[in-house]
C-alpha cells in the first residue's frame, strides 16, 4: 500500500526528528500569524534546511502576496507551497510559474457539492488537499482538528491523487484511509497535546496505527477476494 504521510505544523527539532524517523514522506511548517503553529520565515528556513532531503518539505500559507511568495522561494526553497486560502486557479498557476515550486492546493469540503471545485484546480495544482471546511467561530482555515464525512469522497470517479486532512488522528486514520482511499494523509492537530504543541508520543502512536494497517491489509484483501 503506497501512502504518503504528511505531518504538518511542526515547530521543534524533536518532533520534526520523530516524524522523519518514522518515515513521514512530507513535513509541513505553517506561516499564518493567527495560527498557534505560526513560524517566521527564518525559523522555517532552518527547519527546511535540517530536513536535508529526508522528506519533502511543505510551507503552508494563506493567500500570500507576491513579496511573501518570493521570500518563500528564495529564503526557504521548500519542495512545496500549500495554498490554504481562497487562491483562484489563476493565482495558483501564477505562483507555480513564478516560483517553480510544486503546489498543493487545499480545498474545503463539507458536502458533496464542494467536490465541484476539484475540476477547477486539477490541472493547475500538482496535488490537491481535501480538508474540512472552517468551523463557525474559528479564525483558522485549517488546523482545526475537525473531520468531515469521508464517505462524500466515495463519489469521486475517477479520484484524483489527493491528500486527505482534517481531524485525522491515531484512532480514526485507518477508518479515514479505508473510507476515502486517498493517496496521502495529512495530520496536524491529531498529533498534538495542545493547540500548536506537537507531541512525540502521539506522532509515534499515529505511525503505529499506520503500521498495523499495513500489516492487516494483505489478509483483509485476501478475505475479500
Ligand atoms: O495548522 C494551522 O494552524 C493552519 C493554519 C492555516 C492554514 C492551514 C493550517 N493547517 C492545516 O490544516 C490541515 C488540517 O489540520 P488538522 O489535522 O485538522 O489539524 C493540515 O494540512 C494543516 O497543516
Amino acid at each position: 500500500m503506497k501512502l504518503d504521510v504528511k505531518i504538518c505544523g511542526l515547530s521543534t527539532p524533536e518532533t520534526l526528528a520523530a516524524a522523519l524517523a518514522r518515515g513521514a514522506s512530507h513535513v509541513g511548517f505553517v506561516h499564518f500569524a493567527k495560527s498557534p503553529r505560526h513560524l517566521d520565515v527564518a525559523a522555517m528556513a532552518d527547519h527546511v534546511g535540517s530536513v536535508a532531503g529526508r522528506a519533502e518539505t511543505v510551507i503552508v500559507t494563506v493567500d500570500p502576496d507576491d513579496d511573501l511568495v518570493t521570500r518563500f522561494a528564495t529564503e526557504i526553497r521548500p519542495d512545496w507551497l500549500q495554498l490554504h486560502g481562497k487562491e483562484s486557479p489563476e493565482r495558483v498557476a501564477a505562483i507555480k510559474a513564478s516560483t517553480g515550486l510544486k503546489i498543493m492546493k487545499a480545498l474545503p469540503i463539507a458536502e458533496a457539492a464542494d467536490l465541484a471545485a476539484i475540476a477547477d484546480y486539477l490541472n493547475v495544482a500538482d496535488r490537491l488537499l481535501l480538508d474540512s471546511r472552517r468551523p463557525k467561530g474559528s479564525n483558522l482555515p485549517g488546523g482545526n482538528g475537525v473531520a468531515f464525512d469521508w464517505r462524500i469522497l466515495a463519489g469521486l470517479d475517477p479520484a484524483p491523487p489527493y491528500m486527505l486532512s482534517g481531524g485525522i488522528d491515531a484512532d480514526n486514520v485507518v477508518d479515514a484511509i479505508r473510507s476515502a482511499r486517498p493517496s496521502g494523509i495529512d495530520v496536524s492537530s491529531g498529533v498534538e497535546s495542545a493547540p500548536g504543541v506537537k507531541d512525540v508520543g502521539r506522532i509515534h502512536s499515529f505511525f503505529d496505527a499506520l503500521d498495523r494497517l499495513r500489516m492487516e491489509e494483505p489478509a483483509r484483501k485476501a478475505r475479500a477476494s
